[in-house]
């Protein structure tokens, strides 16, 4: 459903300083410490991290189930936060399309497949148009199995099936949780083939919260969440040679918020033992970064100084990241 008030320009998803504190027993656990994340129209991201990073909890708040206790989310526009709860009710039922991973969550189990798929629509108000209903589910390869309840397919069927509801009334953002966590890996690569073909197809934006190692290579973008904050990102492309022949290229980025923060990768921290303090420094074309504890080697022969130890006058209390060698 196209309405008139979801924007037009911007990332679909925009997420900045984005926090959510759970207090339980007067026990405060921080979910998410500061997120930021941007994905564009028509991207497919996965999000990835270890159990306890924040995966949950960012997409409750993307499905304005929950809300932040700071920070901003923008979906298509609006700005989740403040939507009162009817606008909620709308932004669920046209901005947004969910797929769950438990079946049960998805789809009515005493519906087919084509009747769950009509439903939605209805709900969504749209009546006019029963062929959409069959357009979905043949995107979604699923169009012979129609007439059959969510008890006589297989977990891979279910959720292709959960994608044509998901996509009933044409949402804008399609946003995923586990959508293959109880499947095997045949059926997963042909739930994330389906994700493909929906955004190549329809260009929905989709978000998939997957713990699968293979969705990487399904998607154009993987988001790693590490302590309730985007970590790093892979980017993947195909490149085409001289000769024609198409390769596949991948690069593995930190993701650096707007205040500058970064974090290093474990394996770097470990195999500097990097901790508690660093030295930076700025070189031409790039920033190094070396342990910073006593005794660690000092950085090779330079002449900017950036991160040398210098008079703590020289430095307003607190610019330095370092500390220098004040102790
Ligand atoms: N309702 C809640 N009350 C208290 N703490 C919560 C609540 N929901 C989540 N948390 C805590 O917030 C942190 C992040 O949880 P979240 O479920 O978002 O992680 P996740 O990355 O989705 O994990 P998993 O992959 O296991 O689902 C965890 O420490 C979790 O215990």
């Amino acid at each position: 459903m196209t309405t008139t008030s979801i924007a037009d320009t911007g990332p679909d998803i925009e997420c900045h300083g984005l926090v959510r504190i759970f207090t339980v027993a007067d026990i405060e656990v921080q979910a998410l410490q500061g997120l930021d994340l941007l994905v564009d129209r028509g991207e497919l991201v996965a999000l990835v991290g270890a159990s306890g990073s924040g995966k949950s909890t960012l997409l409750s708040i993307l499905s304005a189930l929950d809300a932040p206790t700071a920070g901003k989310a923008t979906v298509a526009g609006r700005d989740l936060p403040s939507l009162s709860n009817r606008e909620r009710v709308r932004y669920r039922r046209e901005v947004v399309g969910f797929v769950w991973q438990q079946t049960a969550r998805n789809l009515l189990p005493y519906l087919s497949a084509l009747e769950n798929v009509q439903l939605a629509r209805a709900i969504g108000g749209d009546r006019k148009h029963p062929e959409r209903a069959h357009e979905l589910l043949d995107l979604a390869g699923v169009a012979d199995l129609a007439g059959r309840r969510p008890a006589e397919l297989s977990g891979g069927q279910q959720q292709r099936v959960a994608i044509a509801v998901a996509l009933a009334n044409d949402p804008r953002v399609l946003l995923a949780d586990e959508p293959t966590g109880d499947l095997d890996e045949h059926a997963s690569v042909e739930v994330l083939e389906t994700f493909e073909t929906v955004n190549r197809e329809l260009g929905t934006t989709a978000l998939l919260v997957t713990h699968d190692p293979t969705v990487s290579e399904h998607v154009q973008r993987t988001v790693q969440i590490r302590d309730g904050r985007t970590s790093t990102e892979v980017l993947r492309w195909t490149h085409t040679d001289d000769e024609g022949r198409e390769h596949a290229m991948a690069e593995e980025f930190a993701v650096l918020d707007r205040v500058g923060r970064l974090q290093l990768p474990d394996d770097y921290l470990a195999r500097l033992s990097l901790r508690e303090r660093v030295r930076l420094r700025l070189e031409a074309d790039h920033v190094g970064v070396w342990p910073g504890h006593r005794g660690a080697p000092e950085p090779g022969s330079a002449d900017s100084g950036a991160s040398e130890p210098h008079e703590a006058s020289d430095q307003t209390e607190g610019d330095d990241p370092q500390g220098g060698d004040r102790g």
